[in-house]
């Protein structure tokens, strides 16, 4: 096992100035699983074949462990068969004329491990993917995800210091994948290997992660815990790729009450006033972009009596059934929220106007233009 260091790595294929990763540091702690999260090209399987030395960074260096394996600066670059790195790609890539354990086996014969002690290490990791059954069966007579699983004991079985995945179980269907991933998440209770994962879903980045790095056109936007990533994002983008409303723009009036990493400020916009919601650390007059994830409004006509809320004035636009629930389309502000409501549901005509309305600590704010900042 080992940590991963990468400061300021860059990489521009055939040197278009419009570069693949930029400047890119990251810390990587040993024994962790960090996903790199982000949309299509956005340069998260470029910087993983950095790691890999798969690809050349153009500039900046890499660590893994105490060891620089690449350093433009200095001209410095080990080829991947010396870096003790092991890899899962979104193709198994088994060889079809071995057999499962021989397939397992491929890397330990490759470091002319002897033999008994080769049919005992690769028995161990396919009892640890739950494929010990299999070991005498040829990858076509596997499932998809069997032989994913095969592809990850062969990636373990000669105890690399850093697993790099991209992508590994894309090609298998929604249920299994989540499967997968749990597997994979205890899988590594067991293993303990640092293992760097490249996704664009995040639903998996949220299961399989000690941290999410969230990039976007070759930066980092964003990293920290699940729980930070999902509940309050650093810019108004990866709200936005994470699934937020991020149409309505205000500004600061108040800072109503503080703690350690986050505050309730009192905010207004064009069209709406006195909205309390949580935000990072800003200050009366910061020009903010709202956060909000549907699910968490309710329309009601109460009056707000904690006046710790944050709501808006909206009129029903159109209702669709979607099975047992209706989902409304409704018009506040800048923005539409549509939101799902029971078929019971009265208020909901179309034309009738209603108030839409979260508590103020299930409201996030970001600065405006804070992704203008770039990697931080
Ligand atoms: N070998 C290459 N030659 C030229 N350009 C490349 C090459 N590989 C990737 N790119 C470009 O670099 C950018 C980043 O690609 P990269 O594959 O790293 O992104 P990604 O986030 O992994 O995307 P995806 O999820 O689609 O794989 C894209 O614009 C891509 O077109």
């Amino acid at each position: 096992m080992a940590e991963v260091r990468i400061e300021g790595i860059a990489r521009d294929y055939g040197g278009t100035g419009n570069p693949a990763v930029r400047d890119l540091t990251l810390d990587i702690a040993d024994g962790c699983v960090v996903t790199l999260l982000g949309p299509s090209g956005c340069g998260k399987t470029t910087t993983l074949r950095m790691i890999a030395g798969l690809e050349r960074p153009d500039a900046g260096t890499i660590r893994v462990g105490d060891k620089v394996v690449a350093s433009a600066e200095k001209g410095t670059f080990v080829p991947p068969e010396r870096r003790d790195i092991g890899m899962v790609f979104q193709s198994y890539a088994l060889w079809p004329h071995l057999t499962v354990l021989e397939n397992v086996s491929y890397p330990l014969r490759m470091r002319r491990v002897a033999k008994s002690e080769m049919r005992q290490r690769s028995m161990k990791v396919l009892e640890q993917v739950g494929l010990q059954d299999k070991a005498d069966s040829y990858p076509s007579r596997l499932s998809g995800g069997q032989q994913q699983r095969a592809a990850i004991a062969r990636s373990l079985v000669f105890d690399p210091q850093l697993l790099l995945m991209d992508e590994p179980f894309s090609n298998l269907d929604a249920r299994l994948r989540e499967r997968m991933g749990e597997d994979l998440r205890e899988l590594h209770a067991k293993v303990g290997v640092t293992t760097v994962y490249v996704t664009h879903d995040q639903a998996e980045a949220m299961v399989l992660s000690d941290e999410v790095v969230v990039m976007h056109e070759g930066r980092i936007l964003d990293q920290g815990s699940p729980q930070k990533i999902s509940l309050q994002p650093a810019t108004a983008t990866v709200a936005s790729f994470l699934g937020y409303n991020t149409e309505l723009r205000g500004v600061v009036d108040e800072v109503v009450s503080q703690s350690e990493d986050t505050q309730v400020v009192r905010a207004s916009g064009v069209d709406w006033s006195g909205c309390c919601l949580s935000a990072p650390d800003l200050v009366k007059g910061d020009q903010i972009t709202l956060a909000i994830r549907t699910r968490v409004l309710t329309m009601t006509d109460k009056p707000d009596e904690s006046g710790m809320s944050c709501g808006w004035l909206g009129v029903v636009k159109a209702r669709r059934s979607v099975g047992d629930r209706d989902r409304v389309t409704i018009a506040c502000a800048d923005t539409t929220f549509v939101l799902e409501v029971d078929t019971t549901c009265t208020e909901c005509r179309v034309g009738t106007k209603v108030n839409v309305r979260a508590a103020a600590d299930k409201v996030w704010a970001v600065r405006s233009g804070s992704d203008l900042d770039g990697n931080h």
